[in-house]
């Protein structure tokens, strides 16, 4: 039987690109997959991995007759290859990607694949790490994961179907929101946490009593600070591509620790305990879920 993709072509062979092959390798869905990178070491080591089939070498030969191309590269880094791809996409090809961030990679791809936009059904894994590279690629990562789509009105309905059937291939659950609700949505729950994470990290690291500090943490600032051992180039791009959504999540962060700076001053116990309460309550309940 044929494989569901014959061919599919990753840019950024990492932690999703990597996992996006591993998974619909083993779901039996690909013929062939062909990696392009900005480094010979890490699609080296990828196709030792077994991740890719082969280093791509000719965009333009290896997009024209591909099934899927997926981008999983930092999102900065996209609308070069938007603009790489473009004339090149084959008539039944269609583009995706793994990006963070959405509003900023739809303008990506409006900008460069410009009448072929039809071709790109926007997407976001909800799964991840804190490591990155193809080391850190596993088959497993998107299983009973989530995965946001943001289509496009110019997208066909069988376009959409076929992105959809691709993450789902790779054991994820796909649900549907637009570029702009998604972006406030990991605002919220994934991009201000990772920034606090490093913000806390990068004050006790500038203190002349760093060492002491850190010898003494516990589990507690293990499970806080996790994240702030991901990957600053991708962070960086992230941050800066929901910037604006970001500065009000930092905002609203800001009155609330205010309300807790207060409380604290005022030895305002009912207030500690009323915010420590809720706050228990809706985390208890969402690890539930
Ligand atoms: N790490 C995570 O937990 C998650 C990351 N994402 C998103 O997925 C994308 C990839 O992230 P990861 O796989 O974690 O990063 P990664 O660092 O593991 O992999 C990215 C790969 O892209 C390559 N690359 C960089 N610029 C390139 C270019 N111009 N052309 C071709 N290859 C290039 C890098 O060499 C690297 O191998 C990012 O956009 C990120 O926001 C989405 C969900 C989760
Ligand atoms: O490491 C973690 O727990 C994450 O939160 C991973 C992650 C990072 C970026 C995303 O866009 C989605 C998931």
């Amino acid at each position: 039987m044929q494989p569901a993709f014959r061919k599919v072509v990753i840019f950024g062979v990492g932690l999703i690109g990597g996992s996006f092959a591993l998974a619909l390798r083993k779901a039996g869905a690909v013929g062939e997959v062909v990696g392009f990178g900005r480094s010979a070491t890490t699609l080296q080591q990828a196709k030792q991995f077994g991740i890719i089939d082969r280093m791509g070498e000719d965009v333009a030969h290896e997009v024209a007759d591909a099934s899927l191309v997926l981008l999983a590269t930092p999102v900065a880094q996209m609308a070069d290859i938007f603009m790489r791809i473009a004339p090149h996409l084959g008539a039944h090809t269609l583009v995706t990607d793994g990006g963070s961030t959405k509003s900023d990679v739809v303008v990506a791809a409006r900008t460069n694949l410009k009448d072929r936009i039809a071709h790109f059904v926007p997407a976001h894994p909800i799964a991840g790490a804190e490591q990155s590279g193809p080391a850190a690629a596993l088959e497993e990562l998107y299983q009973g994961k989530k995965v946001v789509l943001t289509p496009l009105p110019e997208n066909s309905k069988e376009a959409v179907a076929r992105v959809r059937k691709a993450w789902e291939l790779c054991g994820a659950m796909v649900s549907e929101l637009t570029s702009q609700q998604h972006d406030e949505v990991f605002a919220a729950v994934s991009h201000l946490p990772h920034l606090l994470s490093f913000a806390l990290v990068h004050d006790l690291a500038q203190r002349d009593n760093r060492d002491q500090l850190l010898s003494f943490a516990a589990s507690g600032f293990r499970d806080f600070t996790r994240i702030a051992a991901s990957s600053p180039e991708m962070w960086r791009d992230i941050s800066l591509a929901n910037r604006e959504a970001l500065l009000q999540e930092v905002k609203r962060y800001a009155d609330e620790l205010y309300v807790v700076y207060q409380a604290l001053q005022n030895n305002d116990a009912a207030k500690l305990e009323e915010i420590f309460s809720l706050a228990r309550e809706v985390r208890s309940a969402w690890t539930q879920q």
